[in-house]
């Protein structure tokens, strides 16, 4: 993706869509040993590619759209807004989906390939009635769904933030030009040289949690939380986006101040981004390799600039998670130094 928008000079990037293909590849890379965007597709995947486009839109789509059943159970039995028909609708053609890419790496995966799916199907044959296909295809989704989007989303708060603070954007320049150079593109054993840079993406998850009520959950028991009854049944919510603008918690808790972070560990305490406990975020060390090394990559790699001179917009769109409302598009122009490394 970056070689091909090395050969242009200065262009406009839509950084939504370019976030969105990208987190897309590396995870079903990971999970299926194939991309789905870009221009490394097999002509012969061409339907399969077609078919999986259409199906993540509307997953994406419904799972933004209001469950308002959720809030007020008398209106599933309406199926309020065919929220219902609509999803098992898209649930059948995601199971046939998910079939036949199982099916294909039946025919030709490995178990050493380090492909998910390939080492779920060896799990299968020692234990076929823990690994099923259904099992198998739930796993697939779950990873699906939550592998692309807090990340893509993450990473267009991140540079809309950096783009509104050209210093910032140059100082973690500089520290990439001084850690890494200008003869090898930023690797996963660079990321820990490169602090300000992580200051910079804790500081965007603090003030941009994708997942703003993280995900809602529902007291098994009757329990009392700082002194109020919760009953058995309640749906909980968790507000991770006012902790992390808390001013008890935090200084000047809607300035984007990534020094804030030199040298804390407490606020690992302070940030519920990931969530936390036994259903937190499993993917919390990946999300963070994932973000410094596409973050530093483009910014080694190319100059970013704001189109004309009006902030980038930062109003959110809320549903189950927190996107930006208008996509972000920038300017980018080659760096001419360093893109003979692509
Ligand atoms: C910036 C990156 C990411 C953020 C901000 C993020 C955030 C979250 C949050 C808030 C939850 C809900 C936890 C809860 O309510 O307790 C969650 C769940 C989950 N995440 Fe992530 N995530 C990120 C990246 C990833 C990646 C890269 C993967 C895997 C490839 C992943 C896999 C999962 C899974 C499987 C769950 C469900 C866990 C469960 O229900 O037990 N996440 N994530």
């Amino acid at each position: 993706m970056c070689r091909q928008i090395s050969y242009q000079s200065s262009h406009e990037v839509n950084l939504k869509s370019w976030f969105r293909n990208l987190l897309s590849n590396i995870t079903t890379m990971a999970i299926m040993g194939k991309r789905y965007y870009g221009d490394h597709i097999n002509v012969g995947d061409l339907k399969q590619v077609s078919v999986f486009h259409d199906m993540m839109d509307q997953v994406f789509k419904l799972m933004h759209q209001p469950k308002f059943g959720d809030f007020l159970p008398v209106l599933r039995w309406f199926d309020y807004g065919s929220l219902h028909k609509k999803l098992s609708g898209l649930m059948k053609r995601v199971d046939k989906f998910l079939e036949e890419v199982i099916e294909e790496r039946r025919r030709i995966g490995s178990c050493d390939s380090g492909i998910l799916v390939d080492k779920l199907l060896a799990l299968q044959q020692d234990e076929p009635e823990v690994y099923t296909d259904q099992i198998i295809k739930g796993f697939i989704l779950t990873i699906l769904i939550s592998g692309i989007e807090t990340p893509y989303l993450t990473l267009e708060w991140s540079m809309s933030l950096l783009l509104n603070n050209p210093k910032a954007m140059e100082t973690i320049k500089n520290e990439i030009n001084n850690n890494v150079g200008f003869n090898s593109l930023v690797q996963e054993s660079d990321l820990d040289k490169l602090s300000y840079l992580q200051n910079v993406i804790n500081e965007s998850l603090r003030l941009y949690p994708t997942l703003p009520l993280l995900l809602s959950r529902e007291a098994s028991e009757d329990i009392t939380i700082g002194g109020y009854l919760v009953p058995r049944g309640t749906m909980l919510m968790v507000n991770a986006w006012a902790i992390h603008r808390d001013p008890v918690l935090w200084d000047q808790p809607d300035m984007f101040i990534p020094e804030r972070f030199y040298g804390r560990v407490d606020y690992k305490y302070k940030m519920l981004t990931f969530s936390v406990g036994r259903r937190g975020c499993p993917g919390n060390n990946l999300g963070y390799r994932i973000l410094g090394l596409a973050l530093g990559t483009i910014i080694q790699l190319f100059e970013w600039k704001k189109i004309g001179m009006e902030e980038v917009d930062m109003t959110a769109f809320y549903g189950l998670s927190m996107a930006k409302l208008k996509p972000l598009v920038a300017l980018c122009k080659p760096r001419a130094n360093i893109t003979h490394i692509l």
